[in-house]
This record gives structure tokens, sequence and C-alpha cells, in this order.
């Protein structure tokens, strides 16, 4: 099937103290020893490493070491040799270029992972934890990916096919013999599975919202007044964290962004892109850009003090753009001059708001850094609320989610079908569906353009 032999850079393409280039395909061993001077290697046994020199025709060009692997237990399953050099990038090319000259050709991004997917070693979710373990930045991500690279999601979609399977067989067997007036499937116990397989699907997609949020970051608006103090509590956040601070220009929203890291969660305040000056305020653009802010957002930051608003006015905004899903921090700045108005101030406001849920009002001088400890709990806490005891699969991948979706669909739609007593065809085509999209996970239905998708987004020599 994947006749070609292909080579490339697997380490990252600057000076390092050595540098690796990976070989694999049916030729992987001839080719490499074509370009070597040391011991034969077309001899070599599995997985034994060998010192020479890689050489193009008298010149030599590096002295390396060279591993073999034989098929099939190797990281694509193909023979695959891995050349370790001096990490130097033009050694690199040169290494490259010889090797390719010499019967390989340079692999296109992911198509080690994609030859490893295709031969059946690993599913499409374990080739897609491979691209999150090389992006982990902070533990919860790399952990998340590290279970699903050993096959969490593959294990738990194998569970939930077992069970779909299950119901599709006792259902059958019923419908066999429907005219007989038998009841092989007990009732209760078909309707447990479905609730159980329903329960399962649920609880995956639910946990997207964690997963998710640890691998994209939370979206945070923050809002108020001119002069509120929204740069002074950006900085100051920044500052704090020696944050990356990055002006990303949205790709999906005209956003402008920026992130900073907290505890190692990564929260994107959220800009609209073109209003980023000073008039960026609510008063200025008006409660419309606020609202578009708002709606992209997760948590809203709302800054106030108690000189230049009311909390009849603040109230008043909050009720507007309130919804359920998303967490408000009410955050009363400039705590160091308060006096006994701004408790008042607060009273009046938290009675206000009696009625909402997730709002949550904190005291803080954005210049004088008081309150900013709270203010990160209150952000990580969030975070941390997203998170289910009761899964220890996360989906932190829009794809699953978007499969995970559609089967429960589907499983509802079987529920629907089995409580207005059976419809054979009806039955049978969602139970299929239900099967396709959980399949759409693991690889085992999938095309060729989803495939291209997911590989063109790993680094070459991955
Ligand atoms: N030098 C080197 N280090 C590396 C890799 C590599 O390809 N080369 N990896 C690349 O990502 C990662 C390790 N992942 C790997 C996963 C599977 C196999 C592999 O050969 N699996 C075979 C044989 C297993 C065995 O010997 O028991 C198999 O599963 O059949 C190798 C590496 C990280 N470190
Ligand atoms: N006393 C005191 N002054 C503050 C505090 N936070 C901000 N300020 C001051 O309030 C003024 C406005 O702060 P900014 O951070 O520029 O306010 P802003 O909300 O970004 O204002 P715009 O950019 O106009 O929307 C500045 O003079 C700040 O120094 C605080 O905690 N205490």
């Amino acid at each position: 099937m994947n006749k070609d032999t292909i080579c490339a850079l697997a380490t990252a393409n600057g000076v390092g103290a050595l540098g690796i280039i990976r070989v694999s395909g049916p030729d992987a061993i001839a080719v490499t020893n074509r370009c070597f001077k040391g011991k034969n290697l077309e001899t070599a046994v599995s997985h034994t490493v060998h010192y020479g020199f890689i050489t193009d025709g008298d010149e030599t060009i590096d002295e390396v070491m060279v591993s073999v692997f034989l098929a099939p237990k190797t990281f694509t399953t193909e023979d695959s040799t891995e050349i370790s050099f001096h990490g130097s990038p033009h050694i690199a090319g040169k290494i490259l270029e010889v090797l390719t000259r010499n019967g390989a050709r340079m692999a296109k991004g992911g198509e080690f992972t994609m030859r490893a997917f295709m031969n059946g070693r690993i599913d499409l979710s374990q080739a897609e934890a491979i691209a999150d373990i090389i992006a982990s930045e902070n533990e919860a991500s790399r952990k998340i990916a590290m279970n699903q690279l050993k096959g969490g999601i593959t294990d738990e979609i194998s569970v939930l096919r077992g069970d779909l399977l299950n119901f599709t067989s006792l259902v059958e067997l019923e419908l066999d013999f429907a005219e007989e007036d038998v009841e092989f499937a007990d009732r209760t116990a078909l309707n447990m599975l479905l609730n159980r397989i329903e329960e399962k699907l649920r609880s995956l997609v639910e946990s997207f919202r964690y997963g998710n949020a640890v691998k994209n970051g939370v979206e945070v608006a923050i809002i108020g007044k001119p002069n509120a103090g929204k740069s002074t509590l950006l900085n100051t956040l920044l500052k704090e964290e020696r944050a990356i601070v990055s002006d990303i220009a949205g790709t999906t929203r005209d956003t402008i962004e920026e992130v900073l890291h907290i505890r190692g969660t990564a929260f994107r305040f959220i800009d609209t892109a073109g209003i980023r000056d000073t008039t960026d305020t609510i008063e200025a653009i008006g409660v419309q850009k606020a609202h578009e802010k708002i709606a992209a957002a997760k948590i809203l930051l709302y800054l106030y003090d108690e000189f230049d608003s009311t909390p009849q006015e603040v109230a008043a905004f909050i009720k507007e753009v309130y919804r359920e899903d998303l967490k408000v921090v009410l955050l009363h700045n400039k705590s160091d001059l308060s006096s006994e108005k701004g408790q008042n101030f607060d009273n009046d406001l938290r009675s206000a708001l009696e009625a909402e849920n997730n709002v949550t009002l904190l005291s803080i001088s954005a210049r004088e850094k008081v309150g900013i400890e709270e203010l990160k709990n209150e952000l990580i806490d969030y975070v941390e609320g997203l998170k289910q005891s009761e899964n220890n699969v996360i989906i932190t991948n829009q794809r699953h989610h978007e499969a995970l979706l559609r089967s429960l669909d589907s499983v509802r739609r079987v529920k629907d079908a089995v409580s207005q007593s059976f419809h054979t065809e009806l039955l049978a085509y969602e139970l299929r569906y239900a099967l396709e999209y959980l399949g759409e996970i693991s690889g085992e239905f999938t095309n060729d353009e989803v495939l291209g998708n997911i590989f063109s987004k790993f680094c070459i020599g991955k």
C-alpha cells in the first residue's frame, strides 16, 4: 500500500546538540545503507544502533549513529531507520538531499503517523493524541492527551459500540419472532441498556466543556465604563503571570485576543477587532459591541467603581447580557479609595442581582494589586467546576465532540422509536447511524478529506 519510502527531519529545525532524521518504508534500510559507511545495515538485527558516517560518494557529510527498526514492530509498522547527526540545519538538509537522491522522498506533514494509522497500529483518536501531546503546554492537557494516546477514548468507544450491538441483537431477535408474540428482550432491560448508552454519551459530550477549556483556553470578556480600570487590571494580571502576551488575530472570529496563562490554563481576553483603542467602552461603542464580546465569552469580568456608576446601572447591564452559561464576576475596582458608600453600593448590587446565578462580586484594586489572587481563584474555580468526577475520559477534540453529539441524537431517536413501539426500519436506520458516528472517532468510518485535514496539521517528520 505505502510503496514509497519517506524521510524527514524529526527534530526541531534549528541548531541542537543532535538532530534526528527518520526514514520509513519498504526500502528504508536499503536507502539508508546506500548513504552509510559502517556496518552493512541490510544484515542488522532490529532495534540495534550502528556507528558510522553519512557519505555522498567520496564526501563524508557527518559522523552519525543509525538505528534500525524492522517491520512490523515499529512506529509506522514499516521498516524504518533513524539517523542521529550533529544538530545543524545545514547538515540535516544535506542528509535529506542524499537520502532523496538514493530512493526516498520527503514526507508530508503527519505522514509517519498517518502510516501508523493506515497500517492499523493506532486508531484515529490515538493519532490525534500524538498531535495533542506535542502541542501540550501544561499538565492538564498532557495528561488528557496521554490518556487518549493509551487508548482511553478507543476503549470507551468500543464499550459503547458493544452496548449498541447488544441492543441491536436483542431488538432483532424480538423482531424476528414478532408474530409469535414472544418477548425475548425484557422491556426494562432494554430500556436500562439504552439509558446507560445515552448517559455515557451525554457525559462524554459534557466533558468537552472542560476538555475544550484545558486545550483551547477560556474566553473572557472584560467590560466596564471608561476609566473603570480595564487596562490597569489586564496589566496587573499580565505582569504577575509573566504571561505570554500575544495579540492573535482570531482565525474563527473577527477578534483579537490577549492570552493569559493562569496556573496552566489559558484565558483569552477577547477584543473585537477594530475597536481596540480607548474608544472600546460601553459608552462610546454602545451596548452592541459589548454584547458581541460577551456573546463570544464564557466569563464576563465587569469592572466598575462607586464614583462613576450606580448599582442600578450595573445591575441593569448585567441583567441584559445575562445567560445561564455565562460566569459573571463583578469587580468593584479602586477598593483603595473605597468608603462606606462602597459597602452600600455592593449591598444594593447584590440584592438587585439575587435572582441571577453564577454572579460573584469581588472587591479589588487593580492598581494596588489587591484582590488579584481572589480573582484568579475565581477564574480557576470556573475551569475546575467544568470537570466531572465521573469521567476519566475527557473529550478535547471538536471532531470527537461533534461525532458524539450526532451519536447521542441518534440514540435518543432510538429511544423514541422504542417507546412508541418498534418500527423495524427506523430503529435499524438510527442504530446504524449511532454506530457509524462512533466509528468516525476511531477512524473506522472516515474519508480522505477528514484524514487530510487531521494529518496536514501535524509537523513534518511526525
Ligand atoms: N527515537 C525515537 N523516539 C521516540 C519515537 C520514535 O519514533 N523514535 N516516538 C515516536 O513517536 C515516540 C515513542 N513512540 C513510539 C511508539 C511506538 C513505537 C513502536 O515501535 N511500536 C511497535 C513496537 C513496540 C515494541 O517494541 O514493543 C508496536 O507497537 O508494534 C515506537 C515509538 C517518542 N520517542
Ligand atoms: N485609585 C485607583 N485608581 C485606579 C485603579 N485602577 C485603575 N485606576 C486608575 O483609573 C484610571 C483609568 O484606568 P484604566 O485602566 O486606563 O481604565 P480603562 O477602563 O482601561 O479605561 P479606558 O481605556 O478609557 O476604557 C487610571 O488613572 C488608573 O490609574 C485602582 O485600583 N485604584
